[in-house]
């Protein structure tokens, strides 16, 4: 809906009713082309505002009417009315001016902002372009380059920094609506020749050339095989050469290759998940929104290895006061230097100032007797973390939660060596811990649900997206990714190389394919892990090499180990690099004699393997454990695992992450193929189809966003 009244005399106030974000829903957009109209035609009118309630412009065209059947006027030739209308327009813009709420403003003759207000065109991470006229006004009013970042990154901007683009007439700190209607009545009467930005033309560039190659280069290297940043830089160099009507039309053009797209429907299905994952639940009855987090003033970190001191970073950033702690003097030096740098290089590229107070550094762990929650961080060792839990739970408040930073280990465990099992949760970072989005926030049996609230609300306090899963070996994105590596290996050992296992998967949209990624966080980090589990016995000969607790296993990671290949640390893994800590991956001659030699050994015959078995093979079995985790209400919905891949595995987010992908596939074909692979591979249990895999099937395969019943219900038939 949209609101119309006269004020001021002359002014008429079109005002956008649609909360929370008064998106541009079918009756939004009636409501202004009504409003507009009366405005118009109504002689005592002399100037118009527009604006939205609750103190937000617009956020966008209604992103859930996408898909649907449209109706209501379309935006292009409402925006294009205001554009031409006699009667001055202005847009108020308060809280968010975004996608079409600021091509609506494009529309205006004039722009005035709120000093808080954000602005920008997100229109490319929904798949999309600004098809409201976005790409070729924008353009035309700033310039081509500054544009081409806008629409390309789809970033939203400060009032200040629209200001100084262009975007923006003027920015005020008081109420934007009566400085608006001011402004209008001062402007009435005059000409609007100069208003009209569809009337302007580019500034002119001495390289257009050049400079569309470098931005198509920039955009294809920032997100390997997503489309729309493609058609955004298309349609502003239609902005650069042509006329605006024919530049619309090329925009319309473009826009229609992307509407309907896969990757359209993965990226706004993303956009809701996203979201969903706030609104987590327990299987004990601890939901988001009856659950209440407790106050976090103060913070501890224990042990300021590589996680500790990124974990410390993020929750200074956070402006939270931080107690570090390392027993080991050396370390503790070396952090001391470390986490101040890390805090400034931070504070340069987030334009924020830290106190450097609020962060002290002690050798004991008595020095966090009065913070209200820790994070635990020291090296991955049961027994040591024992330890520290059991001494936590001596010095700290009674009431003070203990987390853990274990990517794998029991958090029931470690609760039981504390005195208040009830305020002990896993909060998993990935590593870099102040950079990565990506929280798992991972509850116990006897988590309380304020523990599990609390950590959730600081997780999202430290900018990241917080996940609330279950605690099993590996919680929910390791377990599912030991899969996808286990996988990964079985393929080198029937021929593949990592180069072909890489490529495959980069091509699909992953930033690193498994053994790039692999060699970067270092190969032995799973070894270790291995030997404590009692796996990584290379001694073993003929078909027992191959095979642990009757399943297949593969010991060509725990092999490279033996040979100090740690990957890119030591300057050698799948891949060599020039010199230890190298960035360059290159193949490696003696890395392929080897698996030769090894295949030779076990009398294993190399054979052909395409792309698609790799992706399928890689993929499917991950996606399959996900199906397992949420049949065992690890996770409680598909859209939590798919945030967990997307934030902390680089799972390409055009793809809408690992449990869409299946949907997008077919569940059908995922448990055909899974099968077929089962049948030739049978000492792979875990590549028989998880039973809810199956239940969904059963049931018809239902989109993704009804999976959540079939979950809940295990007779359902929905
Ligand atoms: C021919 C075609 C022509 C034109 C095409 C135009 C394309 C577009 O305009 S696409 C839309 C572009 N807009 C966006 O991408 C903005 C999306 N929204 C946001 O970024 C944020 O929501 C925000 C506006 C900055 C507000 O943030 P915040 O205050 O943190 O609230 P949220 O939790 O994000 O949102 C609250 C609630 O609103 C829902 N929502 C937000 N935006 C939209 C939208 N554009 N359409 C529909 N729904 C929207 C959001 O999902 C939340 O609801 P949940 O139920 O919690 O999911």
């Amino acid at each position: 809906m949209a609101q119309y009244r006269r004020v001021s005399g002359s002014v008429g106030l079109i005002t956008l009713q649609n909360p929370p974000v008064n998106a541009l829903s079918a009756s939004v957009r009636q409501g202004i082309v009504d409003s507009v109209k009366r405005a118009l035609g109504d002689q005592k009118v002399k100037s118009v505002v527009i604006c939205g309630q609750n103190g937000v412009f617009c956020g966008g065209a209604d992103i859930r009417e996408f898909g649907r059947q449209m109706s209501g006027p379309p935006l292009v030739p409402m925006i294009h009315d205001i554009e031409a209308a006699n009667k001055p327009v202005v847009a108020a813009i308060e809280g968010s001016a975004l996608g079409g709420g600021l091509e609506l403003a494009l529309g205006c003759h004039y722009r005035i902002s709120h000093s808080k207000a954000k602005l920008g065109l997100p229109e490319v991470t929904l798949g999309l372009l600004p098809a409201a006229g976005g790409t070729q006004r924008l353009p035309r009013l700033i310039g081509v380059p500054a544009a081409l970042n806008l629409i390309t990154t789809g970033r939203h901007v400060t009032a200040a920094e629209a200001l100084q683009l262009g975007i923006l007439d003027h920015v005020t700190e008081h109420n934007t609506v009566d400085v608006a209607v001011k402004f209008a009545l001062s402007v009435t009467g005059e000409s609007l020749d100069g208003r009209r930005i569809s009337s302007f033309s580019c500034a002119p560039l001495s390289d257009l050339d050049s400079l569309f190659e470098e931005a198509m280069l920039k955009v294809r290297g920032a997100a390997r095989g997503a489309i729309a940043p493609v058609a955004c830089v298309q349609a502003v160099r239609a902005a650069a050469t042509l006329p605006y009507a024919q530049g619309m039309e090329r925009e319309k053009e473009l826009m229609a290759t992307l509407f309907h797209s896969g990757q359209a429907r993965a990226l706004q299905y993303f956009f809701f998940a996203q979201r969903a994952v706030g609104r987590w639940s327990t299987p004990s009855g601890a939901r988001w929104d009856t659950s209440q987090p407790r106050p976090v003033r103060k913070a501890a970190v224990i042990g300021l290895g590589t996680m500790g001191r990124g974990i410390t970073v993020a929750l200074a950033q956070a402006g939270l006061s931080v107690v570090a702690v390392e027993t080991h003097a050396k370390q503790l030096m070396e952090a001391k230097k470390a986490v101040p740098s890390m805090l400034k290089r931070g504070a340069v590229r987030g334009g924020t100032t830290i106190e450097p107070d609020s962060i002290t550094y002690s050798e004991t762990v008595q020095a966090v007797a009065d913070v209200d929650l820790v994070i635990e961080a020291v090296f991955e060792d049961m027994a040591l973390k024992e330890k520290v839990f059991q001494q936590l739970s001596i010095v700290c408040k009674p009431d003070t939660l203990l987390c853990t930073n274990t990517s794998s280990l029991d958090v029931d465990h470690l609760a039981s060596q504390t005195r208040h099992p009830e305020l002990v949760v896993g909060m998993h970072f990935f590593a870099p811990a102040h950079v990565m989005k990506l929280l798992e926030v991972v509850y116990g049996r006897r988590s309380s649900p304020a523990a599990v609230a609390t950590a959730m609300q600081l997780g999202k306090k430290m900018g990241k997206v917080s996940v609330a899963v279950g605690n099993c070996r590996g919680f929910a994105g390791n377990r599912m990714l030991k899969r996808y590596l286990e996988q990964a290996f079985f393929l080198l050992e029937e021929g593949a190389t990592p180069e072909l296992v890489d490529r495959a998967l980069e091509e699909f949209g992953f930033p690193m394919g498994v053994f790039r990624m692999s060699d970067l966080s270092g190969l032995d980090v799973g070894w270790r892990v291995r030997k404590a589990d009692g796996l990584a016995d290379t001694s073993l000969t003929g078909t027992s090499a191959r095979v642990r607790q009757g399943c297949r296993y593969s010991p060509l990671g725990d092999l490279l180990c033996e040979h100090g290949r740690f990957g890119q640390k030591t300057g050698r893994g799948w891949y060599q690099y020039d010199k230890p800590g190298g960035r360059v991956a290159k193949s490696d001659p003696w890395l392929h004699n080897f698996l030769d030699e090894y295949r030779a050994r076990h009398g294993l015959v190399p054979r052909c393997i395409d792309q698609q078995e790799v992706l399928e093979r890689c993929l499917f079995v991950l996606i399959n454990e996900g199906f397992q985790i949420l049949e065992e209400g690890i996770a409680a919905g598909p859209e939590d695992i798919d945030a967990i891949y997307v934030f902390g595995y680089g799972w390409p987010r055009h793809r809408g992450g690992p449990m869409f992908y299946a949907d997008m596939v077919g569940l059908e074909r995922v448990v055909e193929r899974l099968e077929r692979y089962h049948q030739a591979h049978p000492n792979v249990p875990y590549l028989q189809p998880s039973g809810l895999l199956r239940r969904l099937v059963a049931n018809g395969s239902p989109p993704i966003h009804k999976w959540r019943n079939v979950i809940k219900n295990r007779n359902s038939q929905l």
